[in-house]
């Protein structure tokens, strides 16, 4: 068999993993991306907000500290004024380019190649790619991948001006920190950034516009984050809908829907993604774009046109880095001809980066009631955990779902510090399909929060054990 020629458009999660994949089959592969591999999500989103929000974190350290009998010198306040944020910042993208670095040794060591450009499909079979000079290359595929990834979503009653009003990519350049931030938007995003502004010791409202915060999460675990945002001074507007803004000199003005304003001295717009599907010549290939701006893809990521597959944030489903990369190598077994497992979409794990950490992996106990699979549930508090009162990490618990007859853990939620590491015996868990049981019989290291996932394990063994 001869060859397969592979062109990947966009060098993110998606698509650099998705190379990976490709060249270990055999596949020549073209990348065309025009900036560093690792994409938006190491140089911009997921990896700077992550390091990001670790600097915020030395914040609360500082503030721990004192607690534990560690002082500072005197008269040191713990406040914005000890942020050189300039410093932070760059230490932070710094970071994302060096892993993007990285990446393209590691790709390029491997044989994958890379054209440095923006990339559209143009004929039957056919890519071409415009470099920064404004030369174009004409790139031949027998299949192509697109994986452009999406951009922060703009409403038509602002505009960012990368100086006061602001989306999540331009927070880098801020020349301080913030005296007032007002965060809309109080999804993923919204959270991440209003936790680790309020860390850094801005004042931070945050406007929701919804009843609870983290809208599409495990409710209880939303409220624990509330909680601890407001204790730490932050302001929440419940059911508070974003309408207008208006620059006032120093100030910005955010209009709500329901009258009155909220006026700070920056606002950050994080009020969702979409997915960069235009100008990329999709209708030279009919594939479809759905409601929601994703590019409609099958089971294994191919789109209505048989040599087009699509993967990661530009298909609109679930984005995260994670899925997408997922997405990629799935698209790239299937085009070269492996047995390919459609992705469990019931066995995805995130994290929200707040402190607490939100670690959520598989069905809420709503979505398996949806999918009718009947399930029982354990929550345990960490109030009780030695290792959480050791580092004052008492806010959060651990909840496991698990079917009903069979045992199977279907789902799980923990809140604690690091509990994005803690997710992955439950990830393990759903994604094989383990029980309750095996999931409690594991000796777990004393102390340790993991402790109390096996407890709570145990817990739920116990209740699906007794009789009904
Ligand atoms: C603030 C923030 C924090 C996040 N944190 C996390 C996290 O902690 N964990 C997590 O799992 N997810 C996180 N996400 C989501 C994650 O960033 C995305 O799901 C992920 O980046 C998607 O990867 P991708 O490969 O689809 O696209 P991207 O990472 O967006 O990469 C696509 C690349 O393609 C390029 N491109 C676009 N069009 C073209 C074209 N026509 N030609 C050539 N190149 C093109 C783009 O410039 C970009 O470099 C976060 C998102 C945001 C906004
Ligand atoms: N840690 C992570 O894994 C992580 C971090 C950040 C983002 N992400 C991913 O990136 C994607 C985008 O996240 P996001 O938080 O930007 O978007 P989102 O769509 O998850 O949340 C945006 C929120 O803004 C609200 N909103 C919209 N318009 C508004 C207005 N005018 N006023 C007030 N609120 C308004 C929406 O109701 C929604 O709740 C998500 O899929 C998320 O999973 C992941």
């Amino acid at each position: 068999m001869s060859t397969q020629r592979i062109v990947i458009l966009g060098g993110g999660p998606a698509g650099y993993e998705a190379a990976l994949v490709a060249v270990e089959l055999g596949a020549d592969v073209t990348i065309v991306t025009d900036e560093g591999l690792g994409g938006n999500s190491v140089l911009w989103d997921c990896v700077p907000s992550k390091a990001l929000i670790v600097a915020a974190e030395a914040m609360g350290w500082l503030d721990l500290a004192e607690g534990m009998g560690v002082h500072l010198p005197e008269g040191q306040p713990v406040d914005r004024t000890v942020v050189d944020f300039p410093k932070v910042a760059a230490n932070v993208l710094q970071l994302g380019a060096n892993q993007s670095r990285d990446i393209e040794a590691k790709s390029e060591a491997v044989g994958v190649k890379l054209v440095r450009g923006r990339g559209r499909l143009s004929g039957y079979h056919e890519v071409t790619a415009t470099d920064q000079h404004g030369e174009q290359h004409v790139l031949t595929a027998d299949y192509v991948l697109i994986a452009t990834g999406s951009t922060a979503r703009v409403l038509p009653f602002f505009e960012p001006d990368g100086e006061r009003v602001l989306v999540g990519q331009q927070v880098y350049g801020l020349p301080e920190v913030p005296e007032h931030l007002v965060v809309v938007g109080s999804g993923a995003t919204g959270a991440e950034f209003a936790h680790a502004f309020r860390r850094f010791g801005a004042e931070v409202t945050l406007v929701s516009s919804r009843e609870l915060i983290l809208p599409t999460e495990d409710p209880d675990a939303a409220q624990v984050i509330e909680d601890v945002f407001e204790r730490r001074g932050m302001t929440i507007l419940r059911n508070a809908r974003a309408v207008s803004c208006e620059r006032r000199g120093d100030e910005v003005a955010v209009g709500l829907k329901a009258g009155g304003e909220v006026v700070g001295s920056h606002v950050l717009f994080t009020v969702g993604q979409v997915p960069s599907a235009s100008d990329i010549g999709l209708e030279k290939v009919g594939a479809v774009v759905n409601d929601w701006g994703g590019i409609d893809v099958d089971s294994v990521g191919r789109t209505e046109c048989r040599w087009v597959y699509a993967a990661g944030d530009v298909t609109g489903r679930v984005m995260l880095a994670s899925v997408a990369a997922m997405q990629g190598r799935t698209a790239m077994w299937h085009a070269l001809g492996q047995a390919v497992q459609p992705i469990r979409w019931d066995a995805v794990a995130s994290t929200i980066f707040t402190d607490p950490e939100v670690a959520t992996v598989g069905m809420s106990s709503e979505e398996a009631a949806a999918a009718g699979v009947p399930v029982e549930t354990a929550r345990l508090d960490f109030r009780g955990n030695p290792r959480a009162k050791m580092t004052g990490g008492v806010d959060g618990f651990v909840k496991v779902h698990a079917q009903v007859g069979s045992g199977t853990v279907v789902g799980g939620v923990v809140v604690s510090m690091r509990a994005s590491d803690l997710i992955q015996p439950l990830a393990t868990a759903v994604q094989n399909r383990l029980t309750v049981a095996q999931l409690a019989q594991t000796i777990t290291v004393y102390p340790s929060m993991a402790g109390s996932v096996a407890e709570c394990a145990r817990m739920l063994m116990a209740r699906l054990d007794a009789p009904r």
